[in-house]
């Protein structure tokens, strides 16, 4: 099979390089920059050796669907936006990194990304990509919206209560923190060094664009579920998203049936790890994989569950989780390329 890679340069992009070299089934035909064609990938990653001769090149939409099979497009909203469309336009299928997308309503998307909502029939057509839950059959998908980081990590969290409890979806809270990766390449004042390093930042406070899409999802499994409360942190570390979550429960659980609940929930999902009852994951536990890492808590105290969900955000969060996508796109054992040991310490 053949892939093209979009927005090569950034670290989305470069994470998908890192993963499809070592994929039995895929040859990367090609490597696109809008700023930077004509040079080349070791210029912005010197220690990608492996593909030093290739020519980054420009986004040539016919030519991308000529050459290739399937597009990833690791670029920024509101750039994925018009690129997409293009895309498909010209008979290739498309994997979307950005949150373009992702809602299903143009509405939603205007009002959180303050920006112009893809056509509303390729927004209907777009299968949302959470790999370990989709509801269609994507074989025959064109296009599938990858889903955020943290709705990634938030989602794998909730899904088996929300799905199969009659708990209170209102009183959900996603206490959410990430590594500064999670803001891209490009270099921005917040995440500047001196700013980042020793410090702990709350951002983005009420107005999260992942706050429509948790919750678009969350309704799509239980008719209650409605508003949450979401807050996200930027934590001076690389990479990694935590999510800590918290529910009321409806008195009749107990620690051992929900224990059991994830278990049997998870148990033919290879990328999802239920810990041992009373341990708890941390972000360098899956650093580098594509490995979702989930614990449970429950606070008889309070008649409170506690969830936390660990995972990389440029893997499982992003690049990982695209190729899980693309594997099942194409019929391959989703486990393919990606099977990354941890990086720890
Ligand atoms: N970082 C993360 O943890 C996650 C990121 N995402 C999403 O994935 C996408 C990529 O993120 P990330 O790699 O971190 O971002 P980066 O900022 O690191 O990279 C963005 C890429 O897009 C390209 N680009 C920028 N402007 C344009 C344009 N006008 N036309 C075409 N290409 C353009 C850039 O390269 P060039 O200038 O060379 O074209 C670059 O390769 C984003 O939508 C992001 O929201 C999703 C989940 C997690
Ligand atoms: C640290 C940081 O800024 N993280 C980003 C993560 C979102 C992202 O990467 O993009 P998507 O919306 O495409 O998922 C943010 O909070 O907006």
């Amino acid at each position: 099979m053949k892939a093209a890679i979009v927005g090569a340069t950034g670290y989305g992009g470069a994470e998908l390089i890192r993963i499809l070299q070592q994929h039995p089934e895929v040859t990367v035909q090609s490597y696109h920059s809008s700023s930077q064609w004509g040079g080349s990938i070791v210029d912005s990653y010197p220690h990608m050796q492996a593909v030093s001769g290739k020519e980054l090149k420009a986004i040539s939409h016919e030519q991308i669907a000529q050459d290739a099979d399937l597009a990833f497009t690791a670029t920024p909203s509101g750039v994925s936006s018009k690129l997409v469309p293009e895309l498909l336009k010209h008979g290739i299928r498309v994997i979307d990194l950005s949150g373009d997308f992702r809602l299903k309503d143009p509405r939603q998307y205007e009002a959180w990304y303050n920006s112009k909502a893809p056509d509303e029939v390729i927004l209907e057509e777009a299968v949302y990509g959470l790999a370990e839950w989709l509801d269609t059959d994507v074989r025959n998908a064109q296009l599938i919206a990858n889903p955020g980081c943290y709705p990634t990590a938030a989602l794998l969290g909730l899904a088996p209560l929300v799905k199969h409890l009659p708990i209170d979806p209102a009183s959900i809270i996603i206490d959410a923190k990430t590594g500064v990766s999670g803001a891209g390449r490009k270099a921005v004042p917040v995440t500047h060094y001196t700013e980042m390093n020793d410090n702990l930042k709350i951002y983005k406070v009420l107005e999260h664009q992942h706050t429509p899409e948790i919750e678009q999802v969350l309704s799509g499994w239980n008719s209650n579920a409605g508003t949450i409360t979401f807050s996200t942190h930027l934590v001076p570390m690389t990479r990694g998203i935590m999510t800590t979550i918290y529910i009321d429960v409806p008195e009749s659980i107990t620690a051992e049936k929900l224990f059991e609940l994830y278990q049997e929930s998870y148990k033919d999902c290879y990328f999802v790890r239920i810990r041992k009852k009373g341990t708890y994951p941390s972000t360098k536990e899956v650093y580098g994989s594509n490995f979702c890492d989930l614990s449970l808590a429950y606070d008889e105290r309070t008649n409170r569950i506690m969830i936390v969900s660990v995972i990389d955000n440029l893997v499982k969060g992003a690049a990982g989780q695209a190729v899980q996508n693309m594997n099942r796109m194409f019929g391959i054992d989703e486990k393919t390329g990606l099977d990354l040991a941890p990086v720890y310490p």
